[in-house]
């Protein structure tokens, strides 16, 4: 279980939970390894079960040690439950049980005369997904926020300007992370200030996933990714990012959840938060930033947008703490002369804020 968990963290978080799966032999030893690599790839099941048969592998020899409960309905892949009978393995354990609607894979397996166990190193494959299963349960998209920053945590300087910031391999990065979402958030400010486009311009997003030579690739950009403006001011008529697909919404309220709850309404299940600051920090404020992405320029304004405003922090131990996220690469990455700061909340940043008021 602990390889499985290990393969867990190779994917990227978002619509889906990071989940990996591995094929045990008969003595006990690591056949194959598997793990899901988002929203419409396969999943780690079978990721694992196609490696083992590309290898020749007997299947019905062996046993499958997966860090979720396998899948029991169709989305936009099939369900595990019946890969696994297909594939004829005898035996599956896993470690945390599945909470969602595509529950129910344990059962459908046992009754299938498979052997099922369950529960092995849950608490560390729950910890895994904490904040997924968190939005799962608020019923709004998982949210990943996403700034561009000085040294000194300006997302604009002080006329607004902020193009850019970056360079150019940060903000092919930055393309790639859109091209993994549903919707693409940003306030009426920075419409106003901007008039971004909000599409995806990535050089992969019309290509296969050339590291994953077993995944369907994931389709980013069909549909292409809502574009939202959230506030109360219009959008103007000629804003770029209203487009002529019909995929831009302008969602009338300042209230991070409300806005969720919008999107989840319309489908979204993994929202991109882009800015500007105010938009941002409402986010943060609310407790609905699941994964921080700040690509940080080695650059000095003095002056202007901070990245994070209005947080309402007075003093050190209100300080909002955030820790690597281990997935997808993990915390840290040089980006030309930029950085990436791959970042999760604390798993109980909120209670301990709460216990300093
Ligand atoms: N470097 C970077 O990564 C980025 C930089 N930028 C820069 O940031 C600047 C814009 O930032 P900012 O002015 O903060 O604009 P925002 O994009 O955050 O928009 C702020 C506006 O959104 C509305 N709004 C939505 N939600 C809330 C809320 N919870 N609380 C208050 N208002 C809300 C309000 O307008 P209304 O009256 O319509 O309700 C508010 O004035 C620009 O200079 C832009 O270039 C922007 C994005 C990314
Ligand atoms: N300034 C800045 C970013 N700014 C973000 O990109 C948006 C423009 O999007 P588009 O019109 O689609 O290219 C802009 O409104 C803001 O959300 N991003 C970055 O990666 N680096 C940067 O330095």
């Amino acid at each position: 279980m602990r390889v499985a968990l290990d393969a867990a963290r190779l994917g990227p978080r978002g619509a889906n939970p990071l989940v990996g799966a591995v094929v045990v032999g008969p003595d006990g030893g690591v056949l194959h390894v598997g793990h899901h690599r988002g929203a419409g790839t396969p999943h780690a099941e079978v990721d694992a079960i196609r490696q083992a048969q590309a290898a020749g592998t007997d299947l019905q020899a062996c046993s499958m040690v997966v860090t979720l409960e396998p899948c029991n309905h169709t989305g936009r892949t099939g369900p595990c439950a019946q890969a696994i009978l297909a594939a004829g393995i005898p035996r599956v354990v896993h470690a945390a049980r599945d909470t969602t609607a595509a529950s129910g894979g344990a059962a459908t397996l046992r009754a299938a005369g498979v052997q099922v166990e369950d529960g092995l190193m849950a608490e560390q494959a729950t910890e895994l997904n904490h904040r997924w299963i968190m939005a799962q349960q608020q019923r709004r998209p998982f949210v990943t926020v996403k700034t561009a920053q000085t040294l000194d945590g300006r997302i604009a300087a002080a006329d607004g300007t902020s193009q850019w910031i970056t360079g150019a391999a940060a903000r092919e990065h930055a393309h790639s992370i859109r091209a993994r979402v549903e919707a693409i958030v940003v306030g009426t400010g920075t419409v106003l200030a901007d008039d971004p486009r909000l599409t995806v311009r990535h050089q992969a997003a019309a290509a296969p996933d050339a590291t994953a030579p077993d995944a369907t690739p994931d389709p980013p950009a069909d549909p292409a990714p809502l574009r939202v403006a959230m506030g109360h001011r219009c959008v103007p008529a000629a804003a770029r990012m209203r487009g002529t697909d019909g995929r831009f919404r302008h969602l009338n309220t300042r209230d991070p959840r409300a806005a969720l709850t919008q999107l989840y309404d319309d489908g979204v299940r993994h929202a991109l938060v882009e800015g500007g600051a105010t938009v941002v920090g409402a986010f943060l404020e609310a407790d609905l930033a699941d994964e921080l992405t700040i690509y940080q320029a080695p650059m000095i304004l003095g002056a202007g947008r901070s990245s994070f405003p209005n947080l309402g922090i007075h003093t050190l131990g209100q300080a909002r703490r955030y820790r690597a996220d281990v997935s997808d690469g993990g915390a840290l990455h040089h980006l030309g002369d930029d950085l990436l700061w791959h970042l999760e909340p604390q798993p109980h940043t909120l209670t301990n804020r709460q216990e300093n008021h």
